[in-house]
């Protein structure tokens, strides 16, 4: 559940800023997704996420294709959708998704705010579960996102990083 050598953040007061947009979606859209997919995280633990939109945000979102400069290039059309760096400064907690996949709030592939669920707990040092109904576990399924709570799997896990 937890990433290698347990890094996580400092404190409990997190800030994100997305640094650009997707054209697969309106701004409204991801924005709300990607609000959604961060807040679930708080729910069941001390964390506390604030948007911010200046200034070096500790989780910064973009939307990017190909070689984009940290050594983990994406792979066009499917394959690898997103990656995020674990707790740390600079690029640490960022979150990249594959600008070349087709982001959708609904069930065609990839649904944003499941995959951006995901993502951000690895932003704050969870890592996969063997639990293939949790969140963290490594393969995506879609889950509609209006009904969709965290499982238990991934509430241990965050509360007992920042519980
Ligand atoms: O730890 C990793 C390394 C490999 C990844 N592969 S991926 O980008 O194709 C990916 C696969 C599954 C998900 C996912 C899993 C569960 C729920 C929602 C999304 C997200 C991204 C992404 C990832 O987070
Ligand atoms: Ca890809
Ligand atoms: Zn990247
Ligand atoms: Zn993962």
């Amino acid at each position: 559940k937890l990433t290698e050598g347990n890094p996580k953040w400092k404190r409990n007061e997190i800030t994100y800023s997305i640094i650009d947009y997707t054209q697969d979606m309106s701004q409204a859209d991801v924005d709300s997704a990607l609000e959604k997919a961060i807040q679930i995280w708080s729910g069941p633990s001390l964390l506390k996420f604030t948007r911010i939109y200046e200034g070096e945000a500790d989780i910064k979102i973009s939307f990017v294709r190909g070689d984009h400069g940290d050594n983990s290039p994406f792979d066009g059309p499917n394959g690898i959708l997103a990656h995020a760096f674990q707790p740390g400064q600079g690029i640490g907690g960022d979150v990249h998704f594959d600008e070349d996949e087709t982001w959708t709030k609904d069930s065609r592939d990839y649904n944003l705010f499941l995959v951006a669920a995901h993502e951000f707990g690895h932003s704050l040092g969870l890592s996969h579960s063997t639990d293939p109904g949790a969140l963290m576990f490594p393969t995506y399924s879609f889950s509609e996102p209006s009904t969709y709570v965290l499982p238990q799997d991934d509430i241990d896990g965050i509360q007992f990083l920042y519980g």
